[in-house]
């Protein structure tokens, strides 16, 4: 059976590649199309389209680049209907859930299309002094497969309305909806200012290397993201790097139970449990743990999981077999250790990366399952006595991505959240990021900063020019 298959996009022209790899529905284990595997020649080609546009992007007025940069955030609304089932086939999630990615991704373009580079003028008497934000040169961008199509476009946008050009690859997992994006973007930006070129893991290294890329944003693994630090060396590129986290949501005795546990589910296993800021470790005040962890396996059993695009779905399957392989592993050793199981752990035979969700009864903090980041939807309920044990237990963790604090006394939660070493801490509520909210990755869950304006000048160097006066 032939599969339909996509192109890449090179200096403003579809090019199919030499070779291909297949791509695969998590859903049912079938191959559904075939994506270019692109050649270390034709990364080359990518990047040398990208140099030879850039004087002229770098150039282009703000108001133009900015104006560019709305415009595909109107592709992306008018597409979604073109997009969104493809997302939806190719990441696994509900296609509700994949429309609103690509409207998420659209409206963060709009955002950012608003953003101004500052300029800033002081006038020391005798001389003024001008600091200038200049564009870098060539990015490349490096995306993983939990949000595809909004993650790319957090790099997209910035680096355009900056004065970059681009490469950008998706991951292996989800190449589609890029691909398809840089297709139809071919007519909104000038050849080379974006080039979208998709492979195997394999390209990835060959990007953070190229002599020609001076600045990389990945987004993805820890492990990855130090061979990523490493190989940039080579001609010191600039680097964003946002990584793995393993949040902590801290649960105060005080909390209305039936009002915070669906906001705790859904913090938990949104995209199921594939999302970098999910709560991954839910530490519960002992007089409230029994009562909190019921209602969670009550919504656990009652939500639906199953092809995103059967109707009433609201969790789709593990996206790949690799992260499959890597929750099943991690379940045989929370049933090896002992530690009790309080809904889930069955695993349905057949078609498709289906993994229940799945609530651990407070296991050990050494255990595994608390340790790493499952990236799935396994979640290790802890019960906790003390303000001072708990907010110890939930900095201990070589992650510093995100966490939460919820309390009926505001205040109080506040109090504890501060003391949260993450870049970002949320009290009462989860998930509310937006493009005008710099996220940052404290110790090794990342580098510099998305979103907001330190986002956006990681894009830029300084230039400081100063003009004696007459
Ligand atoms: N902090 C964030 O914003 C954020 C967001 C999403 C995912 N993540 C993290 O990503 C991980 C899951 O995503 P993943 O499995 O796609 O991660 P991954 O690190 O395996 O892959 C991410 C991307 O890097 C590419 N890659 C692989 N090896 C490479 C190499 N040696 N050099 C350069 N690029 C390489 C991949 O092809 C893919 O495009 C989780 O740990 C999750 O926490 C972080
Ligand atoms: O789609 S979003 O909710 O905006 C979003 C934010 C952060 C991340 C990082 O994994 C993914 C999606």
């Amino acid at each position: 059976m032939s599969h339909p298959s996509f192109s890449m996009t090179i200096d403003g022209q579809s090019t199919p590649g030499e070779a291909r790899f297949p791509v695969i529905n998590p859903a049912t284990g079938q191959v559904i199309a075939d994506a270019p595997d692109a050649s270390a020649a034709e990364l080359d080609q990518a990047v040398a389209s990208a140099r030879r546009a850039f004087p002229a992007w770098a150039a282009t007025p703000l108001a133009e680049r900015q104006r560019c940069v709305a415009q595909i955030g109107q592709t992306l609304l008018a597409q979604v209907d073109v997009l969104a089932p493809l997302l939806m086939q190719e990441q696994g999630k509900p296609l509700d859930q994949a429309k609103q990615e690509v409207q998420r991704a659209a409206y963060w373009c709009q955002a950012m299309a608003q953003m101004d580079v500052p300029v800033e003028e002081t006038d020391l008497g005798t001389e003024v002094v001008k600091v200038l934000h200049v564009p870098l040169g060539v990015v490349g961008g490096i995306v993983p497969w939990n949000f595809p199509v909004v993650l790319a476009l957090w790099k997209v946008a910035p680096a355009l309305v900056t004065g970059n050009t681009l490469v950008l690859k998706p991951s292996p997992f989800t190449p589609l909806t890029t691909l398809k994006l840089g297709e139809l973007l071919q007519g909104v930006l000038p050849p080379g200012v974006l080039n979208v070129i998709s492979g195997t893991d394999a390209l990835g290294p060959l990007i953070s290397s190229h002599p020609g890329i001076d600045k990389v944003s990945f987004t993805g693994s820890t492990q990855t993201g130090r061979k990523v630090m490493e190989s940039a060396s080579v001609n010191l590129k600039r680097l964003t790097l946002e990584l793995g986290g393993n949040d902590a949501a801290i649960v105060l005795p005080d909390v209305d139970v039936d009002e915070v546990a669906p906001k705790l589910f859904w913090g938990a296993f949104s995209n199921n449990a594939q999302f970098c800021l999910a709560i991954k470790r839910l530490y519960i005040h002992e007089s409230i743990y029994d009562r909190l962890a019921a209602k969670l396996v009550e919504l656990a059993r009652q939500t639906p999981m199953g092809p995103g695009d059967q109707p009433g779905v609201q969790l789709g399957p593990v996206q790949n077999q690799r992260q499959f392989a890597r929750l099943n592993d991690l379940l045989a050793d929370t049933r090896q250790q002992g530690h009790r199981l309080l809904c889930g752990g069955e695993v349905p035979e057949g078609a498709g990366y289906f993994f229940p969700v799945t609530l651990v009864d407070n296991p050990p903090d050494s255990a595994r399952v608390v340790k790493e980041e499952p990236f799935g939807p396994i979640l290790p309920l802890l019960k906790f006595r003390e303000v001072d044990e708990v907010v110890a237990r939930a900095n201990d963790s070589e992650y510093g991505l995100g966490g939460s604090v919820w309390g009926r006394d505001a205040q109080a939660a506040t109090d504890v959240a501060l003391r949260l070493n993450t870049g970002t801490v949320w009290v009462n509520q989860i998930h509310t990021l937006g493009p005008n909210k710099p996220m940052a990755g404290h110790k090794q869950s990342g580098l510099g900063v998305e979103n907001g304006l330190d986002g956006l000048l990681a894009y830029t160097v300084p230039r400081t020019v100063s003009v004696k006066k007459a």
